[in-house]
C-alpha cells in the first residue's frame, strides 16, 4: 500500500481550478519532489492533504485511511508535519521552546496530570526535553538554543522549522520551498540533512522547490504542476528531458 495516494484531487477557488484531477502516489521512505512555475497549485495541493483547506473533488489517503474529512490536527495525529514557505516561528520564544511548544502538541499526558504534577507527566516532559535536545543538535541548532528564535539568521530559521515539524514525529514530512533565500552552500548542506533526516527518522518527504538542481539531485522521483494540472511524473532524469516539462518550467531556468 502506498503512504499517500492522490485520486483526482481538485481544487476550486471561484472560477480558478488551482489543483485539476490531480492523481500521484507516495510511497514509504521516497524523497518526493513537487515541481512547476509560479501559481502552478504546489502549496495548495500541501494545504489539502494537511486539511487547511477542504477539497473541491477527489479523495486523500494516507495508509489506505481518508485524509479529506479530518481536521489538521488529526491529520498531524496521523503523522503528517510540514513546514510553511514563510517561516511560522514563535519569534518571541527561544529556539528550544519552539520546538519544546511543537511536542507539546503531541503530548500524551492530559492538562490533570500535568496540573498534579503527576510521574506519568513528569516522565513525559522529561523525555520531551532530551528529545528537543538531540533534534537541536541534529539541526546544528545546540549553540543557539537559548536564543530568541527572532535573532536567527535566515537559514538557521529555516532548520529550526524543520526541528519543529520532526518534533511531531510524522512519518510524512512535508516541506514548502525549505531551500528558498539560502546561499548555495547552505543549499548543499540542506540537501543531506534531509537525506540523513529520512535515515534516522525512517521518514517519507515530500519537498517543494524552485531551485531544480536541488530536487534533480535529491528526489527519488518528481511530480511536476502547470496550471493545476499533473503534466509529468517520474525519476529526475525523465523528468528533466520531458517536452512538456522543458516548455512548463525547466525552459525557462
Ligand atoms: N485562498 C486562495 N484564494 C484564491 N485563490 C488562491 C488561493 N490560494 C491560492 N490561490 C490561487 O491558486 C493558484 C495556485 O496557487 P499556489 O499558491 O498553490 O501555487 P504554487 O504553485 O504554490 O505557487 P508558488 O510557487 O508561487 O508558491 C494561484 O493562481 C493562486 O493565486
Amino acid at each position: 500500500m502506498s503512504l499517500l495516494q492522490l485520486e483526482q484531487v481538485t481544487r476550486r477557488f471561484g472560477g480558478l481550478v488551482a489543483v485539476n484531477q490531480v492523481s500521484f502516489k507516495v510511497e514509504v521512505g521516497e524523497i518526493f519532489g513537487l515541481i512547476g512555475p509560479n501559481g502552478a497549485g504546489k502549496t495548495t495541493l500541501f494545504n489539502l492533504i494537511t486539511g487547511l483547506q477542504p477539497l473541491s473533488g477527489g479523495e486523500i489517503c494516507f495508509q489506505g485511511d481518508r485524509l479529506d474529512r479530518q481536521r489538521p490536527d488529526q491529520i498531524a495525529q496521523r503523522g503528517i508535519a510540514r513546514t510553511f514557505q514563510n517561516l511560522r516561528l514563535f519569534n518571541q520564544l527561544s529556539v528550544f521552546e519552539n520546538v519544546l511548544v511543537a511536542r507539546h502538541r503531541q503530548a500524551r499526558t492530559s492538562l490533570w496530570d500535568e496540573l498534579i504534577g503527576s510521574s506519568r507527566a513528569t516522565r513525559q516532559s522529561r523525555g520531551d526535553r532530551r528529545r528537543v535536545q538531540e533534534l537541536l543538535e541534529l539541526l546544528e541548532l545546540s549553540d543557539q538554543a537559548d536564543q530568541p528564535a527572532a535573532s536567527l539568521a535566515y537559514g538557521d530559521r529555516r532548520r529550526l522549522e524543520i526541528a519543529r515539524a520532526l518534533a511531531l514525529e510524522p512519518q510524512l514530512l512535508l516541506l514548502d520551498e525549505p531551500a528558498a533565500g539560502l546561499n548555495p552552500r547552505e543549499k548543499q548542506d540542506l540537501s543531506d540533512r534531509i537525506r540523513a533526516i529520512r535515515e534516522q527518522f525512517q521518514l517519507t518527504v515530500v519537498l517543494i522547490e524552485h531551485h531544480v538542481p536541488l530536487v534533480m539531485g535529491l528526489c527519488d522521483r518528481i511530480a511536476v504542476l502547470d496550471f493545476g494540472q499533473l503534466i509529468a511524473l517520474g525519476d529526475p532524469a525523465t523528468v528533466r528531458q520531458d517536452p512538456a516539462v522543458i516548455e512548463a518550467y525547466l525552459g525557462d531556468e
